[in-house]
């Protein structure tokens, strides 16, 4: 099933002190992206449930959280309540990703699997039934502003033929150097959903910027 492409401004890439100003700049985006970071999955620290609630209470946009911590699990529940349309959880980071899968759509909120850049497909693949979304790091986690990693679209295609072969609606995210230089390329390896951290936030006119990559992951 093809979907309308969306485009997630990355709130890493914003100015913290002016979160609210921040999001309102934007209104083009199509999701709002809260990287979340616990300072042990990743060696960075961010936000967490409050932020998130916070963030929730200023905007009508999906909350797209991308969960780069330990024990995600212990910690989902806590973003449902919060708000968030998704929560993606990393798969380095649980022995039993399905459970919390589960645990999530139950209370009504997208499930999101996602995988470090150096994890392969093969074993999650099968996975993918239980999922709303699959994110595909295109850097490491932990920081905004890195280079696009583009043998990570091998690992696109493969989750795209899935979801293909299945005939599912699991939405194909990639998140990391995505720009008006790369969007296409992930595009081309089926993915619908990107995340842009510096490309928007680092724009002159930040809606012009999700405009194009909006036009050139469309054409
Ligand atoms: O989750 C992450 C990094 O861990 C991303 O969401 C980045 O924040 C994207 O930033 P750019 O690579 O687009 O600048």
């Amino acid at each position: 099933m093809s979907h309308p492409v969306v485009i997630a401004p990355s709130i890493l890439s914003a100015d913290f002190a002016r979160l609210d100003a921040e999001i309102q700049r934007i209104p083009d985006a199509d999701w709002i992206h809260v990287d979340v970071m616990d300072g042990h999955f990743v060696p960075n620290l961010t936000i967490g449930p409050p932020v998130a609630k916070a963030i929730k209470k200023v905007t009508d946009k999906p909350l797209d959280c991308h969960l780069m911590i330990e024990d995600p699990g212990r910690w989902v529940g806590d973003y449902v309540e919060a708000g968030a349309t998704n929560v993606t959880f990393h798969v380095e980071a649980t022995n039993d990703p399905v459970s919390i899968a589960r645990k999530l759509r139950e209370s009504g909120c997208g499930a999101g699997l996602t995988l470090k850049p150096g994890t392969s497909a093969e074993n999650y693949l099968e996975m993918v039934s239980e999922f709303d979304l699959v994110l595909i790091m295109s850097v490491e986690p932990g920081f905004g502003g890195q280079s696009f990693m583009p043998d990570m679209l091998d690992k696109a295609r493969a989750f795209r033929a899935e979801i293909d072969r299945l005939g599912l609606d699991t939405r194909l995210q990639i998140d990391g150097g995505i720009s008006a230089d790369t969007i296409a390329q992930a595009a081309a390896a089926g993915c619908d959903t990107y995340v842009a951290g510096s490309a928007v936030y680092g724009a002159e006119d930040p809606n012009e910027a999700v405009r194009t990559l909006r036009s050139l992951a469309t054409s």
